[in-house]
């Protein structure tokens, strides 16, 4: 199964550049003998300032047809690493192709595209800045991988 986050903003090199990239590499290693990955980011930017719709109509571009969409959402579900892995792990066995992440910008994700929402992932109630969140869903699904793969780099 493809994995696709699909963010807005471009992120230039930098700290949590090397860090997404790290953790996408490291995934993309684990998940190949599980049938997960390999990993892409779509970065989208509306330069015309168009807010939260015009970016969901770049996003859902972006967004593979058929994918399960998960939106990243302060809103959404809270849940453990271990249940994170064992839903992405679900989709896998459903034979769904392509698993899209989508995280929003300063104003968050259109609502019309979050109702489309397979699943709404959270962090918890605190809003992070779009760039921390896109190291942490990167690090969560390399240690998803890790999980299904019965690795030790999760302990709990
Ligand atoms: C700066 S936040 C935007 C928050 C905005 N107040 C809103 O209404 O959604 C940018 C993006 O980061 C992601 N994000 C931020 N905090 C999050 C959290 N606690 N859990 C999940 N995703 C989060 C979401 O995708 C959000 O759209």
């Amino acid at each position: 199964m493809k994995v696709h986050i699909c963010a807005v903003g471009r992120l230039r090199a930098g700290p949590e550049r090397a860090l997404i990239d790290d953790y996408l590499t490291r995934f993309d290693k684990t998940g190949r003998a599980l049938g997960l990955g390999p990993v892409s980011v779509h970065e989208v930017e509306d330069k015309k300032g168009g807010g939260m719709a015009a970016e969901a109509v770049l996003l859902e571009r972006a967004i593979p047809k058929g994918a399960v969409l998960v939106v990243m959402d302060e809103r959404g579900k809270v849940i453990p690493s271990p249940q994170f892995a064992d839903k992405l792990g679900a989709w896998r066995d459903e034979g769904r192709g392509d698993l899209a992440f989508v995280i929003g910008g300063a104003d968050g994700v259109d609502p019309a595209l979050r109702a489309k929402a397979d699943f709404k992932l959270s962090f918890g109630a605190m809003v992070w800045p779009h760039m921390l969140a896109r190291v942490m869903l990167s690090e969560q699904l390399y240690r998803a991988a890790s999980i299904l793969a019965g690795s030790p780099y999760h302990r709990v």
